[in-house]
């Protein structure tokens, strides 16, 4: 019965508000055939609303589309069972953390707060890549001939191992990640895979950022594990510009911070020269690519009238690297996520 009432809606679904309410929580509450019944009249071509770009059609990905795309991807078997062991992973204990966390009298520092507060979130996102997603992150790190990564939020691994997978044995990733019982999902499947050798860990306390000395790990503490901690971190001890990729997913409010200090990070190959041959101040920064996850957030991102800080976040933010010179950007749609979840629009899109 809920079944017909949900696909009532789906023929509304066109309309604003019914989008809405198709995003209402409740829809997570269904079981999955009932969210795709829900979900199955959306129309599989998108059109532009603005009059200037010619009707331009893109293809929406429908649910039976996807599956199809899902169908063409190669998942290497290690994955595939990181996939299916961090789907089961209840997200239930998370809202005991944000509580906890606003009485702690001692928690100033604003990403501490927001990554309690993500862990809120948490269960209402799509938590990890998909694997067409790991696939196109993995491609771009093999065209760039990525030696060095970074990963800001690794949840169990899924992205980072499939990214170390691809990595030469020269290769390094360093991991960052604020949760332990996460990161020992993560270092089980490394471990299986092989790859961990090529996974520093930027852990809470410490974090071995041995990439440029393998056999002298350099020790550097970290208060918290968080991510921009170890970003400093890294900064501090000389690692400016010595990577060539990096892929950040973690807490939305701090994308900003982020990519401030990972441009830092990531490569940027100076061709430097003037007519005289000599240097000039001449500098193009080519090689490195940042990738950032989510910009799209559940197509809030597009819709005035939410104006929530994550939303606000992630728009500024966009709107920033549109305008900022120093990079080549571009806004990647990639999918609706691999859950059965299809009840958000497409958050997944990219910015490289
Ligand atoms: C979306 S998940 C990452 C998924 C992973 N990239 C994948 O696709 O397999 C985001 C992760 O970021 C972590 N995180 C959130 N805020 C953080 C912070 N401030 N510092 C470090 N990690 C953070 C969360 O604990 C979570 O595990």
């Amino acid at each position: 019965r809920p079944l017909l009432s949900l696909r009532s809606f789906s023929h509304l679904r066109s309309h604003e508000n019914s989008r809405r309410l198709l995003s209402l929580p409740i829809l997570h509450l269904l079981p999955n055939h009932a969210r795709r019944l829900a979900t199955r009249a959306e129309p599989s071509v998108v059109t532009s609303e603005d009059d200037s770009y010619g009707g331009k059609q893109v293809i929406n990905l429908t649910p039976h589309l996807y599956d199809y795309v899902l169908s063409n991807v190669r998942e290497h078997p290690i994955l595939r069972k990181l996939r299916e062991e961090t789907s089961t992973m209840p997200g239930s204990q998370m809202q005991v953390l944000l509580l906890v966390s606003l009485f702690l009298p001692h928690v100033v520092e604003i990403e501490y707060m927001l990554s309690r507060m993500y862990s809120f979130d948490m269960q209402l996102e799509i938590l990890f890549v998909s694997p067409d997603q790991a696939q196109l992150l993995v491609m771009l790190a093999q065209i760039i001939g990525a030696q060095r990564c970074i990963e800001v939020g690794v949840y169990t691994g899924y992205s980072s191992l499939a990214i170390a997978m691809v990595l030469p044995e020269t290769g390094r990733l360093v991991a960052c990640e604020r949760d332990e019982r996460c990161l020992e999902i993560a270092k089980k499947y490394y471990t299986r895979a092989g790859v961990a050798h090529k996974v520093a860990l930027a852990q809470k306390k410490w974090v071995n950022f041995g990439s440029k000395m393998p056999s002298k790990p350099l020790l550097v503490d970290i208060k918290h594990g968080l991510a921009v901690d170890s970003l400093k971190s890294l900064i501090q001890h000389g690692e400016s510009s010595s990577f060539d990729f990096a892929f950040v997913d973690a807490e939305k409010r701090m994308y900003n911070e982020y990519f401030e200090l990972l441009l830092r990070l990531v490569m940027p190959l100076l061709i430097a020269a003037n007519d005289r041959g000599g240097f000039s101040s001449l500098q193009v920064r080519v090689g490195g690519l940042i990738i950032i996850d989510n910009v799209l957030w559940h197509g809030k991102v597009a819709d005035p009238q939410v104006n929530d800080p994550k939303t606000a976040s992630i728009r500024n933010f966009n709107r920033k690297l549109l305008e900022d010179q120093r990079i080549s950007t571009s806004m990647v749609g990639t999918n609706r996520g691999w859950h059965d979840d299809m009840s958000e629009e497409s958050d997944r899109l990219t910015w490289m």
